[in-house]
């Protein structure tokens, strides 16, 4: 478990971080969510001591991290960014390899982990080990930096908008991945990003900080549903409400019996997915794969918060 208690980080006087504290269950993903220059990225830095905290402290599993030097607290917290930060001078071997090797792996330990992290991340070991950085498209130097941050097998994972510059088709698939990756290894993961939508799918809960404090931390149906104060309603954006409602749960949840026309939605698309599917096929009602119907008077239903008040 990841306890965080009054966490604060002075900058010339002013507090960038102010007296934050949360914590995050193991296996469990929270998304910190917030304007520009809230303090995401410096409170997401003072868990793995790349800033030190001006006061409060972080305990990892109960242990204080002030306790453990720097550098080996970093070797057991993967840390992925937005641009990668990849090794330019490195193949993508050596750079997935870099926690293991100054951990000591051997070798063989070492190559077997880079081939099972490429082929988790769908690039093919025999083609990509020996790539350079710069022989890689950007989707595919994110998901290296990703595969990096996992090598050692850390317990925790932390993310500074790590599909920040990935285009929506790519950025999608690479959230999927990481959920899929995130659940098999029970990993606790903090995420920094601008996107509600991503805060939405991926967190179990999201932090909302505004100028330096955390103004709410909570389940995304309860941020959607209950915003603790206007800017974090201002933040999900009243228009997306809907929208970011029926993301939170797969078509399969709410499937009834009965009979439908057309192409099946897959299981685990999420409502909105079907939604849009209803609207661009000019359909009331989707057959889900794997048995079951969704109709357009369900999904309406569901993006209404006093109906899932009420549930
Ligand atoms: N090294 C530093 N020296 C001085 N001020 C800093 C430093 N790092 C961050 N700050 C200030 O602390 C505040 C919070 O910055 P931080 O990068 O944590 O915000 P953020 O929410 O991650 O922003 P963004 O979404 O734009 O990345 C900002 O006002 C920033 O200018």
């Amino acid at each position: 478990m990841i306890d965080i208690q009054n966490l604060t980080r002075i900058y010339d006087g002013r507090a960038a971080v102010d007296d934050v504290s949360l914590t995050v269950e193991p296996g469990q993903i929270a998304a910190l969510v917030g304007t520009s220059g809230s303090g995401k990225t410096t409170l997401l830095r003072m868990i793995n001591r790349l800033v030190e905290p001006s006061s409060g402290r972080v305990l990892i599993d109960g242990q204080d991290t002030r306790e453990v030097a720097p550098h080996l607290l970093r070797r057991r917290i993967g840390y992925a960014i937005q641009g990668h930060g990849l090794f330019p001078h490195r193949t993508v071997g050596q750079n997935i390899a870099t926690v293991p090797r100054l951990l000591g792996w051997d070798q063989a330990a070492i190559r077997d982990r880079v081939d099972e992290l490429l082929t988790l991340f769908q690039m093919a070991p025999d083609q990509f080990r020996d790539r350079m950085p710069h022989e890689l498209s950007g989707g595919q130097q994110q998901r290296v930096g990703v595969a990096r941050a996992l090598a050692a097998k850390p317990d925790l994972l932390l993310m500074d908008e790590p599909f920040g510059a990935l285009d929506p088709v790519i950025r999608a698939k690479a959230q999927a991945d990481l959920r899929d990756i995130q659940r098999r290894l029970g990993t606790t993961l903090i995420l920094v990003t601008h996107d509600m939508e991503e805060a939405v799918t991926l967190g179990d809960r999201i932090a909302v900080m505004d100028k330096g404090r955390l103004v709410q931390y909570a389940p995304p149906s309860e941020i959607l549903t209950a915003p603790a104060t206007p800017f974090v309603r201002d933040l999900i954006g009243l228009d997306q409400r809907p929208f970011h409602l029926l993301s939170l749960t797969p078509a399969h949840a709410l499937a009834r019996e009965g009979h439908a026309d057309g192409p099946a939605l897959p299981r685990e698309a999420t409502l909105r997915d079907a939604l849009a599917e209803c609207l661009w096929s000019g359909r009331d009602a989707l057959p889900v794969e794997g048995g079951g119907v969704i109709t357009l008077a369900a999904l309406r239903a569901q993006a209404a918060p006093q109906a899932r008040a009420a549930e």
